[in-house]
């Protein structure tokens, strides 16, 4: 049979669904009729929760916003457009998205959407960029609090008696930090390697595995092991048992309590076993807030250090704000708030609140989060326009539903029954709405 003859269209559906790169495409109104393998696993949405709803439905806003409807109106491709999120799993996610308009002769049927995930490459590009200069130790780690104390003491202990390690907590709480301090403190000198769970696929496990006897007596670090498939778990026991034979050392974590995680079958048991002969809780900071100033003022410190700024404080009201908020992003949001406050500032020493990014000031309480009485109609107070009412109340009510689900978009937009798309997409419109203003 000629090559000319042959149905293509098995070939181009087994390739669209195996293809590393994830791919969306709409038809004309908006309806969603493919979303491959790939694609799914970066947003973590299966193709019947899209197919029935069109993202005119999904996204009811600016039709601007999503890149795909914005092809589909102007019929022209945008390119390399980088988006971090956090998906429907709670995992960061950071893609790269070319969308094209999808034309059948003249007439456009469609738009597609190919999105390239460039997470792993980006932890590992900016792991050379790592804020500490040197070695991390226990003393480089901030641990004021009780609780952080006893994570050090047991660190230590275990850094001395060689058991491995399993770590839970938080996203941002500072699991990699630690792995890197008990790394340090019982093989100085030779190399950790991180196994980021996120995009890993099975070979490089099998690299790892081939590489452990290179790694000899050097740490392994394998981050968030309750993200991997129940089948690479698998394959990471295998690897982690011969490896340790060749006398490699092993450190893992999980962003949740173990037991619940091998309940709900997230986490091999055997895989726990393996791992837990040491399991150190790492409390979110929001349970040890005594760790706050004292994380600012070495943070400020190693500033002044490092790029000579003259910033050595913050002011009461700033000093109030940071303890009060409740940093569902635990220490990695305080560092970014740190990070973007500091790179604003010349020759101020002290940090004022207005100094702040306004996008914090929305979510701390600096603008006095709206009461419900605010929300009840007086007869001696003058009536808003509908709109504006409106706007006021999706602001207060997301909020509250942000912080019942300590800042988690994808489940408190599960809970206001709305896509994460839509509610980034709000959320995103209240902080401008706030710099506006
Ligand atoms: N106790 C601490 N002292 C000093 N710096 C900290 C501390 N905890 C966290 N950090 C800083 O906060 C950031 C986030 O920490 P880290 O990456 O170790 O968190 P994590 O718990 O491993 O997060 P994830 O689960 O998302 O990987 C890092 O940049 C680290 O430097």
């Amino acid at each position: 049979m000629k090559p000319e003859n042959i149905d293509l269209s098995p070939f181009y559906k087994f390739a669209g669904e195996h293809v590393a790169i994830g791919i969306h495409a709409i038809d004309t109104k908006g309806k969603t009729i493919l979303y491959n393998k790939k694609m799914r696993e970066i947003e973590g949405f299966d193709f019947e929760e899209l197919v029935d709803r069109s993202l005119l439905e999904m996204f009811r806003f600016d039709q601007h916003e999503s890149t795909l409807l914005q092809v589909l109106q102007s019929g022209t491709p945008v390119f390399n457009v980088k988006q971090t999120y956090w998906n429907r799993k709670g995992q960061e996610i950071t893609t790269i998205n070319d969308t094209y308009p999808v034309l059948d002769g003249k007439n456009l049927i469609g738009a597609i959407e190919l999105s390239r995930d460039v997470t792993t490459l980006e932890k590992v590009i900016y792991q050379p960029l790592r804020k500490y200069d040197e070695p991390i130790t226990f003393s480089t780690i901030t641990a004021l609090s009780k609780s952080m104390k006893k994570v050090i003491a047991t660190a230590e202990k275990a850094a001395t008696a060689k058991l491995p390690v399993l770590l839970v907590g938080e996203s941002g709480t500072g699991k990699e930090l630690i792995a890197e301090a008990i790394h340090w403190a019982h093989s100085s000198g030779r190399q950790m390697y991180t196994l980021y769970s996120h995009g890993t696929d099975g070979t490089i496990i099998e690299q790892l595995g081939e590489d452990s006897k290179q790694i000899g007596d050097g740490t392994i670090y394998c981050e968030r092991i309750d993200l991997l498939p129940l089948s690479l778990q698998q394959q990471l026991l295998e690897m982690a048992e011969e490896g340790s034979r060749s006398n490699t050392y092993f450190i893992a974590s999980v962003g949740d309590d173990p037991v619940e995680l091998i309940a709900s079958h997230k986490l091999l048991k055997d895989l726990y076993y393996f791992f837990s002969s040491m399991t150190i809780k790492v409390e979110p900071l929001r349970s040890r807030k005594e760790d706050i100033l004292p994380f600012v003022y070495d943070y400020f410190s190693r500033h002044r250090m490092k790029v000579g700024s003259v910033v050595r404080g913050l002011d009461e009201e700033v000093a109030d704000l940071l303890y009060t908020y409740d940093w569902p992003g635990n220490l990695k949001e305080l560092e970014l708030l740190l990070d973007e406050t500091t790179s604003m500032l010349t020759t101020q020493e002290i940090v004022t609140a207005d100094m702040l990014p306004n996008h914090f000031k929305l979510k701390s309480d600096l603008n006095g989060a709206h009461k419900p009485e605010d929300f009840i109609v007086q007869s001696n107070t003058d009536l808003l326009p509908l709109e504006d009412y409106l706007f006021e109340a999706e602001i207060y009510y997301l909020q509250k539903a942000m912080d019942l689900h300590g800042g988690n978009v994808t489940k408190a937009a599960a809970a206001l029954g709305m896509s994460r798309q839509n509610l980034q997409y709000r959320l995103r419109k209240i902080k401008k709405n706030e710099a506006q203003t």
